[in-house]
């Protein structure tokens, strides 16, 4: 029988931000690509990023995390996911913090209150390779991307940066008015980023104060994205149309993101837990490959 047959699994949210969290730790099973998109068709596991937990690997750490798009394809970096991480690691105990480390490195995560959790997202890396592009490009405060949007403004000269996964962001005087799910999958899959990326619309609407809106790489338009949030706001930040700290507004709702004088981005936000269940033997019958 599969591993992750009848294993349970809590179903979450970060703003709306569809999250399923598993946890295999004391477990070798690395979870493939096709069990991912497995478990995202039961209808009660559907998610847009599904968070596995493994046995830690750096000391003090609590647990190694793989993160998988909706697509099947993994991510370096979920900023909602690891508040939910971090609130399952931690219910139950009285401790204030959970130590997470994923593909892109360590990350703290500070419980506020029941629910609300602050995550040290590291520090945005800006250099081409590390975004990364499919060629040097020196200004990456301004990527040489480019799309006609009809009867709108161009989008044009995306901020590009790392948080761990690639993201670009289109500064836009109107956010609502783009069709993002037309426009979205041509610009995640451009050429220049050979990883694919993370495509956001951002609206400064004052210097502490941003909208949003994020198509993520291998799961579409979302009610929320912590690492686009973080992204968005260290580029509003470094064009000098923000603050260093500053409300990120999504759909789903608002996220806190401060871009400390070290360098380390500090994102807050809410997390919820919808339920517990366990996941159906039948998905796995031909999804071990
Ligand atoms: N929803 C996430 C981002 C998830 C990963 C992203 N789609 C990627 O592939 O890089 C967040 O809250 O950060």
């Amino acid at each position: 029988m599969n591993t992750l047959a009848n294993l349970p699994f809590l179903k979450m949210n970060g703003l709306g931000n569809e999250i399923i969290v598993l946890d295999l730790r004391g477990r070798s099973h690395i979870v493939t690509e096709r069990e991912a998109r497995a478990i995202g068709r039961f209808e009660r596991a559907r998610f847009e990023q599904l968070m596995v937990l493994h046995d830690p690997v750096s000391e003090g750490t609590d647990a190694f995390v793989r993160i998988y798009n909706a697509d099947g394809s993994e991510a370096g970096a979920c900023g909602n996911g690891t508040r939910c991480v971090a609130w399952a690691i931690l219910r139950g105990t009285d401790r204030r913090q959970a130590v997470v480390e994923t593909a892109a490195g360590v990350l703290a995560c500070t419980r506020q209150d029941d629910t609300v959790f602050t995550v040290d997202m590291g520090a945005p890396r800006f250099a081409w390779e590390d975004i990364p592009l499919a060629h040097p490009v020196t200004e990456t405060a301004a990527l040489p991307l480019h799309r006609e949007a009809e009867g709108l403004p161009a989008l044009e000269k995306p901020f590009g940066v790392s948080m761990g996964n690639p993201h670009a962001i289109f500064f836009v005087s109107d956010a609502a008015a783009y069709d993002l799910t037309a426009i979205g999958p041509s610009l995640e899959h451009d050429p220049l980023f050979p990883e694919r990326a993370n495509i956001s619309l951002a609206q400064v609407l004052d210097s502490g104060h941003l909208l949003l809106r994020v198509w993520e790489r291998g799961a579409g338009e979302t009610r929320a994205c912590g690492s686009g949030a973080c992204a968005a706001a260290v580029a509003a930040m470094a064009r000098g149309l923000a603050g260093r700290r500053l409300e990120v507004q999504l759909p789903g709702g608002a996220l806190t993101i401060e871009w400390r004088d070290d360098g380390h981005v500090l994102m807050t936000g809410p997390t919820e837990l919808e339920w517990a269940d366990s996941l159906p033997p039948a998905l796995f019958q031909d999804a071990a490959a």
